[in-house]
């Protein structure tokens, strides 16, 4: 019966086996090492429960649970350990391989991504697969310069001496990924992890399975696996992952989920990197281009995942008068981009799964805000599907201003000065990003200055993202810690402050026996006073 079952389940999941491994397996270390990878999309579940049925002793083995955990991060340490992953040769290799699944696997990720999301192809192209290329070769372009120690200026007080920060790999890091961009927001930190020389365990979410199993895949197919893995998995998994002692760990979702996160960092002292969301506002003033205003509003907002992004436009903010005008623009522009009937566009994506769609219909259900909604409202739950709708009015205490939309929902607030956005802005926790539009130099500036936000973005929305020389990153409850480009290379590096001394010219100013001549000598040293540093050392001060 036994080896009825085992055989054409080893062949079946053979992936999964291999993918723990990272290389040959016996078939006992395949039972031992089998629960790495605790399987969330159906076709895997399928094969594991027929299976398990049959094979209650393989029952167990099936979970990700903590023991498993504890010696997948003592497999990576190991391989830390060896030094392998701190040498440039390394670093450039992996990041090579990636740029190579980049260029060969684009197909497929674009596949899984309309799996999961609905991806319109283009979209998905340049807000995730453009990106993680440009992510990749930026890395490779820079990293011998990143990698260089940093000579910095030393003080009297160590003279002779020279000195200088030299950035190391802080061990084995933890990268817990969430859904709405599932591949970029896996592979961007993956990317900085490699190129900071760490050691790295992927956790993809568990709500857009596609990926996530893609990722599991190609990251077997194409990366060293003695120090590069995946696990995917929902919240035991990420539980069992959490208890272990990482180096560092960054997460990208909600806050709530954040906190646990950190909590369990908490434990080892393990630093984090907690790239969360919050209410992105884009406050409007009259005097702009409408046409281009309502496009890139749009662009930020409808045409970015269906507005299932942390930096896309969560409501706006305008004059009570001028709000008619942008409802106007927003429509005529919004048919330009979706066609009459937009929940027929092909190039719109779909909410990612019932629960998200049954919370952003109850958002827009609610009494205040059914009353005010001056587009859209049309939702198909067979298709997860929301037409971009737009509420006039909404008041301050509706559900829809109270919670992150995360939805083709945007309400209109309407204010009577322009400058009243400031009060409403910060009654809320402060935004991941916050965006104006407006030729008014004095308004940017003050937005500039008063508003508290991860990023800031006058005239257009989201593309500040793509700016690699930008920190990405929240403040508050949108996050902390930041990454892309050569801060995801310092965020998972340490720095460490190196001084180098010769033998020679050996002061024994800082020796006992202390004597009121060192004391001044000291004291006239510190203060940098030529004369008085010559004084004492002549003895005549
Ligand atoms: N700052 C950014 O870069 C960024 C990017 C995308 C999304 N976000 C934010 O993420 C939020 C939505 O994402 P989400 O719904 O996937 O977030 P989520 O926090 O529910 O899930 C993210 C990850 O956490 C894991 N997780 C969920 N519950 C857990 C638990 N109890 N214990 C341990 N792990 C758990 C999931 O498996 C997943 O991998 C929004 O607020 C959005 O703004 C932020």
């Amino acid at each position: 019966m036994k080896s009825l079952c085992l055989g054409p389940f080893l062949a079946a999941s053979a992936p999964v086996g291999r993918r723990a491994y990272g290389g040959h397996l016996s078939r006992k270390c395949f039972q031992k090492q089998l629960h790495f990878h605790s399987r969330c999309v159906a076709f895997s579940s399928f094969i594991c429960s027929a299976t398990i049925s049959v094979m209650p002793e393989l029952e167990e083995k099936q979970v990700f649970d903590g023991e498993k955990a504890n010696l997948l991060v003592k497999d990576l340490r190991k391989s830390f350990d060896s030094g392998m992953t701190k040498s440039y040769g390394w670093r450039v290799s992996q990041l090579e391989a990636i740029a190579k699944m980049l260029e060969e696997k684009e197909k497929e990720i674009t596949e899984a991504l309309y799996k999961d999301l609905g991806k319109p192809r283009l979209e998905a192209f340049i807000t995730e697969i453009s990106q993680a290329k440009s992510s990749c070769s930026e890395a490779l372009k820079e990293l011998k310069e990143w990698m260089k120690p940093e000579k910095v200026n030393t003080s009297i007080t160590t003279y002779p001496s020279s000195a200088e920060i030299v950035p190391e790999p802080l061990g084995v890091v933890l990268v817990i990924s969430t859904w709405n961009f599932p591949f970029l927001l896996s592979m961007d930190p993956v990317i900085g992890a490699i190129s900071a020389g760490n050691a790295v365990v992927l956790k993809p979410s568990e709500i857009s399975p596609a990926t996530s199993s893609l990722l599991a895949n190609l990251i077997e197919q194409y990366l060293d696996n003695s120090t590069i893995r995946v696990v995917e998995g929902a919240i035991p998994e990420t539980s069992a992952l959490l208890d272990q002692k990482w180096d560092k760990i960054l997460y990208t979702g909600s806050a709530r989920v954040g906190r646990i996160v950190m909590a369990a960092a908490a434990k080892h002292l393990t630093p984090v990197i907690l790239e969360l969301g919050g209410k992105c506002p884009a406050v409007v003033e009259s005097d702009v281009n409408l046409q281009v205003t309502a496009r890139r509003i749009i662009a930020g907002k409808w045409a970015c995942n269906s507005g299932q992004a942390c930096i896309s436009v969560d409501y706006i903010i305008t004059r009570k008068e001028f709000a008619p005008k942008l409802v106007d623009a927003l429509k005529e522009e919004l048919e330009q981009f979706f066609g009459k009937d937009p929940m027929e566009s092909k190039d719109m994506s779909r909410i990612v799964s019932p629960n998200q769609f049954a919370r952003l219909v109850n958002l827009l259900d609610e009494d205040k805000v059914s009353d005010k909604i001056v587009l859209g409202g049309q939702r198909d739950e067979k298709k997860l599907k929301i037409a971009p709708t737009i509420i006039l009015g909404v008041p301050e205490d509706a559900m829809i201003m109270q919670e992150e939309i995360f939805g083709p929902i945007m309400p209109i607030v309407t204010v009577d000065n322009i400058e009243d956005c400031y009060s409403i802005i910060k009654s809320k926790p402060k935004p991941l990003a916050a965006y104006l539009f407006t030729n008014n130099e004095q308004l940017k500036k003050d937005y500039v200055d008063k508003i508290s936000s991860g990023g800031m973005l006058i005239n257009d929305a989201v593309i500040h993202v793509a700016t690699r020389g930008l920190p990405f990153g929240g403040v508050e409850e949108s996050g902390m810690g930041c990454y892309h480009g050569k801060f995801s290379f310092d965020s998972f590096s340490h720095r460490k402050s190196v001084l180098y001394r010769s033998f020679d010219a050996d002061s024994t100013i800082r020796y006992p026996p202390y004597t009121p001549q060192k004391e001044k000598l000291l004291k006239a040293l510190i203060s940098g006073n030529i004369v008085q540093i010559i004084l004492s050392l002549l003895g005549w001060s």
